[in-house]
């Protein structure tokens, strides 16, 4: 609402846009504010001085005071250092507002797309005491008074992106909300980079640019970028938000931090006992909405009704078809009381975007973090950045509490990227860097960052107590993906997989498709062993029926034979739901790598010689153990193994054991951390034995623990 005692009409539109409390809203009373003091906010590079100049507001000075203080740090030389750079912004979550802001104090022109035209999150976000000093030096209490007053340390999600949509919105970024990235539109003569979109005909798309950061959350990641899963336990995530009416009765109730079962065990067993409800954790904030995050357990939600009927897949068990929602609100709703000593009056669940009670229920079993945070894509001559930042780049289980934490440290190293690129490095540099910095963003935490919360910037040594910007070198680890070849128009999957195709056609019962389903029975892998070295296997004895033989067969095979580890086992191989198509790549990209040079010899394929493939173009990097190359020396016919399917030999697997169940453990199913390798279900507290999660621990150096 306008301020009745404004009398300046700019005045007034000034005081509706601090206090605008849609995202419809700030951008209404924003262009209105401009067109009135007659500052165009394309002419970004000025704009904000424009409008300082002619906004005499005595409200207004106190927010420039703040936002000038933050303009004058000394990495941003005055807006000079990116004042070239066009940096396109994917998602205006509050990853992707905050890198916004970054990128503008540094000079560049920046927009942001966010398909959504309204912000609905009620989720609340916990802050790190570094976020909070941040967002009140872009002045968050100006825009938003209860910000994190007294002992709060949290912010619902929609007040964290209005706070700053308001900040992007003054300091000249263009913020376009209801419009879809769709993907690249690749240079051609005269123009850069520039995006498909959705509407087509949205301007933002003659937008050109030579920097694009994607924070379009979990499930966005952009053509180039590879994810690691990481496979835990079971660990069913439940969100849900009651109104809170701000009453003097809802003031009186503790808010719970977090609390784990392992340090209150009576508290959970008392709400078992009480409703049937058993969780591993619980959170509640008091914020715009009443909001609560717990970790609810499989068993006591199908003995409860909320899921219908269990399956091993996460997927499967989460689906809609197989959750009643009835059941699900009644849960929350329980366990929402109980946790609050039934002491919150007339709970009412608040609404989500679509109108709805908003209560969801996630699934944790399963998160992903990108490989790289960083690549480079160059075409006709012309460079892309691309970097990634927020839930795109790690996935954080929401509640431990550090995503938000997390997802602005990424942005902060992001912005530090790109204004390396503006001052001209090489790009193998800048990139090096970009990923020396991210491989120590899963183990920040409040404690291990610097204090000095007054010093903090974008440059990382600021924040980082202990910061190596050189661990990544140069030509390691950095993606790179440059022009094809001219005659070469297909992408590296389509290649890896005509190089499939070509060595295991003509075999029985084989027929390469694609590159996961159509390896299931194992034929095909021990097809394409066969075309290259004949004498190893005796196809004429496979059965197509009898698949984890085949596997089991060709594993052995690839281990022994060329160093390359199976990255799950042959039963998951023949039987899991789905086989995952990059891990699978990964796979055929090293036995393709490994073939590399071989001319294959069986008797169909004896015309056909093998060149390499430009599936470099496609720089598919996992972290895996060292792998010999086939020796192009070693005789094409080595004399005939056959090696035992049911007991691989044992010396393959003794550095690919779990640290503590001393199994084996595959590529898929592993995490690493300490320089160990663990099976994501054994990476559990010893205390407690819950699954932990990568820089949730802490590690016994002297017992192993
Ligand atoms: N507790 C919770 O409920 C949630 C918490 N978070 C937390 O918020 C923090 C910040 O998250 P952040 O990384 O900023 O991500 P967010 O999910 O908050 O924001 C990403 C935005 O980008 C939009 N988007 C996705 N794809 C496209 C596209 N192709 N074109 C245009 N827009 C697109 C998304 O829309 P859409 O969502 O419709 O795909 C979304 O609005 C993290 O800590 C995260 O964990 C984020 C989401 C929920």
């Amino acid at each position: 609402m306008a301020n009745q005692d404004s009398t300046n009409p700019s005045h007034a539109l000034f005081d509706q846009f601090v206090q605008a409390q849609t995202c419809k809203e700030v951008q209404c009373t924003f262009s209105e504010l401009c067109h009135h003091l007659q500052v165009d906010p394309r002419d970004y590079q000025s704009f904000y001085t424009k409008l300082k100049e002619r906004l005499n507001y005595w409200k207004a000075k106190s927010l420039w005071v703040k936002l000038d203080k933050r303009a004058q740090h000394q990495d941003y030389q005055q807006g000079e250092v990116c004042a070239k750079n066009k940096c396109l912004v994917l998602g205006a979550g509050p990853c992707g507002l905050r890198t916004a802001i970054e990128l503008a104090l540094l000079g560049a022109h920046v927009v942001v797309l966010e398909k959504r035209d309204s912000f609905s999150r009620n989720n609340v976000l916990h802050l790190w005491p570094y976020t909070i000093y941040d967002l009140r030096g872009l002045a968050a209490k100006k825009f938003y008074g209860k910000f994190c007053t007294g002992a709060l340390d949290h912010i619902s999600i929609r007040q964290l992106q209005l706070i700053l949509l308001k900040v992007s919105l003054l300091l000249g970024v263009e913020v376009q909300t209801g419009v879809e990235f769709k993907g690249f539109v690749e240079p051609s003569g005269d123009t850069g980079w520039m995006a498909k979109l959705f509407p087509d005909n949205h301007p933002a798309g003659k937008f050109q640019f030579d920097v694009f950061i994607s924070a379009g959350g979990g499930s966005f990641v952009p053509y180039g970028f590879k994810r690691k899963e990481l496979r835990g336990k079971l660990a069913i995530g439940i969100t849900c938000n009651f109104i809170n009416r701000h009453t003097a009765a809802e003031a009186q109730v503790a808010e719970i931090s977090g609390v784990a079962r392992i340090y209150n065990q009576k508290f959970f067993q008392d709400l078992l006992t009480e409703t049937g409800i058993d969780l591993e954790n619980i959170v509640y904030y008091k914020d715009d909405t009443h909001y609560f995050v717990m970790t609810a357990k499989k068993k006591s939600l199908l003995k409860m009704g909320v899921i219908k009927q269990d399956f091993s897949d996460a997927g499967k068990l989460l689906a809609r078809v197989n959750v009643d929602q009835e059941a699900l609100l009644r849960y929350a709703y329980d366990a929402a009381q109980f946790s609050t000593g039934h002491c919150l009056p007339d709970m009412q669940f608040a609404q989500n975007h679509a109108g709805q009670p908003d209560v969801a229920m996630f699934d944790f079993t399963c998160m992903h973090r990108a490989e790289n945070a960083s690549l480079v894509r160059e075409r006709k001559g012309k460079k892309l950045l691309m970097g990634l930042v927020g839930d795109c780049l790690v996935e954080p289980f929401w509640p431990l509490g550090t995503g938000i934490a997390r997802g602005f440290l990424a942005v902060f190293d992001t912005a530090w990227m790109v204004r390396s690129w503006g001052k001209g490095r090489p790009h193998m540099e800048v990139l090096a860097e970009r990923e020396s910095i991210y491989q120590l963003l899963s183990q920040t935490t409040p404690e291990n960052t610097s204090k000095k919360y007054s010093t903090f910037s974008i440059d990382p040594a600021t924040r980082y107590q202990h910061v190596n910007l050189n661990s990544v070198k140069a030509f390691q680890n950095t993606l790179i993906l440059a022009d094809p070849p001219r005659s070469r128009k297909a992408s590296a999957f389509e290649v890896l997989l005509k190089w499939c195709q070509q060595h295991t056609a003509g075999y029985d019962g084989v027929k390469v498709k694609d590159l996961n389903q159509s390896w299931r029975s194992g034929l095909a892998l021990c097809a394409l062993i066969n075309t290259f070295r004949p004498c190893v296997i005796d196809m004429s004895s496979l059965e197509e029926s009898n698949a984890v033989y085949n596997n089991q067969l060709a594993f052995n095979f690839l281990e022994r034979e060329l160093g390359i580890p199976p990255i799950m086992s042959a039963s998951d191989m023949s039987f899991k739901g789905q086989i995952d198509k990059l891990s699978m790549v990964h796979y055929l990209t090293q036995i393709h790598d490994a073939f590399n040079e071989r001319t294959p010899t069986k008797g169909l394929h004896s015309q056909t010689f093998y060149s390499p493939l430009p599936l470099q173009t496609f720089n598919l990097q996992l972290h895996t153990p060292s792998r010999t190359r086939v020796s192009p020396v070693a005789p094409l016919s080595a004399p005939k193994v056959t090696p035992d399917p049911v007991n691989p030999d044992p010396e393959l697997s003794s550095n690919e054991e779990c640290y503590f169940c001393c199994q084996r453990v595959y590529v898929l199913e592993r995490i690493s951390t300490e320089g160990k390798l663990f099976h994501r279900s054994c990476f559990t507290c010893h205390q407690c034995g819950t699954t932990l999660r990568l820089g949730g621990y802490t590690f016994n150096q002297h017992t192993g623990e």
